[in-house]
């Protein structure tokens, strides 16, 4: 993102902001709330455009590409959203394969099959409807369907913050090993700093619409750039 400003109306949210993702990156984002991360995440996926500036997606102006070509190919996890509620498992997931193109009904199964396991679920879960799944369940089918395009990018937007502390945990786990097994990019957002200095390669502090430090997690924690950063991480 190059000099990237967004407005929603006459209220600016993001301020002149700079970011470069490296491939292969695991970024968490942090900062309090309104302060326009989910704004920031929307920008790159074209689901918003900036006002001012431009955000490049591999290298190509996203102005300039095909915006819904663009969306397949980044995977987008949200908390507790983001499943078709009267779809099962299966067809939730499969959707995805379907319009990405793929319409081959047993591919598709395989794959749907491929995609639970990646994610450590059952496949007895298939028939069920998200509202008969715990929410550590349906959190795992949100980013198994994410995946299911085969992105090299995930987007995710506090994937895990409705989750309890055990499940919690888990899912961090196996997202690591997953961003490890697959090579993606990850820019992921949380609320809560212990998960972002744990999964990050690289920290990104929000205050305000403007990006305040990007560094390593432990860099953050020697060198806090401001007094803000400082008590984010003083507990
Ligand atoms: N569609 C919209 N129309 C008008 N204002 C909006 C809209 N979406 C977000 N905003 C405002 O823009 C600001 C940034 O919102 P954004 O959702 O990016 O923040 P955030 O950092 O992700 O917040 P949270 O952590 O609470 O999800 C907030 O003040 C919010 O109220």
């Amino acid at each position: 993102m190059e000099d990237v400003s967004y407005s929603y109306g006459k209220k600016e949210v993001l301020h002149h902001f700079n970011l470069h993702v490296k491939e292969g990156e695991f970024l968490t984002v942090i900062g309090c709330s309104g302060c326009g991360k989910t704004t920031m995440l929307k920008l790159i996926n074209a689901l918003l455009l900036p006002s001012l500036g431009t955000v490049y997606v591999q290298g190509r102006d996203i102005t300039k590409t095909d915006h819904i070509a663009l969306r397949r190919s980044i995977g987008y996890a949200i908390q507790n959203k983001g499943l078709f509620p009267h779809m099962t498992v299966e067809d939730n997931i499969a959707y995805v394969l379907t319009i990405s193109g793929q319409k081959n009904k047993k591919q598709n199964q395989k794959r749907v099959l491929e995609l639970l396991n990646l994610v450590g679920l059952e496949e007895s879960l298939l028939k069920r409807r998200p509202s008969e799944l715990s929410g550590g369940q349906q959190q795992r089918v949100g980013i198994a369907r994410a995946l299911a395009a085969k992105p090299k990018i995930m987007l995710m937007d506090e994937p895990f913050g409705a989750l309890d502390e055990i499940t919690r945990k888990m899912m961090q786990k196996e997202l690591l090993a997953l961003h490890k097994k697959l090579g993606l990019t990850v820019v992921f957002i949380t609320h809560d700093i212990r998960e972002a200095m744990k999964l990050g390669d690289r920290v990104l502090v929000m205050d305000q619409g403007r990006a305040i430090q990007l560094d390593k997690p432990e860099v953050i924690l020697e060198h806090p750039a401001n007094a803000f950063v400082q008590e984010l991480i003083s507990d």
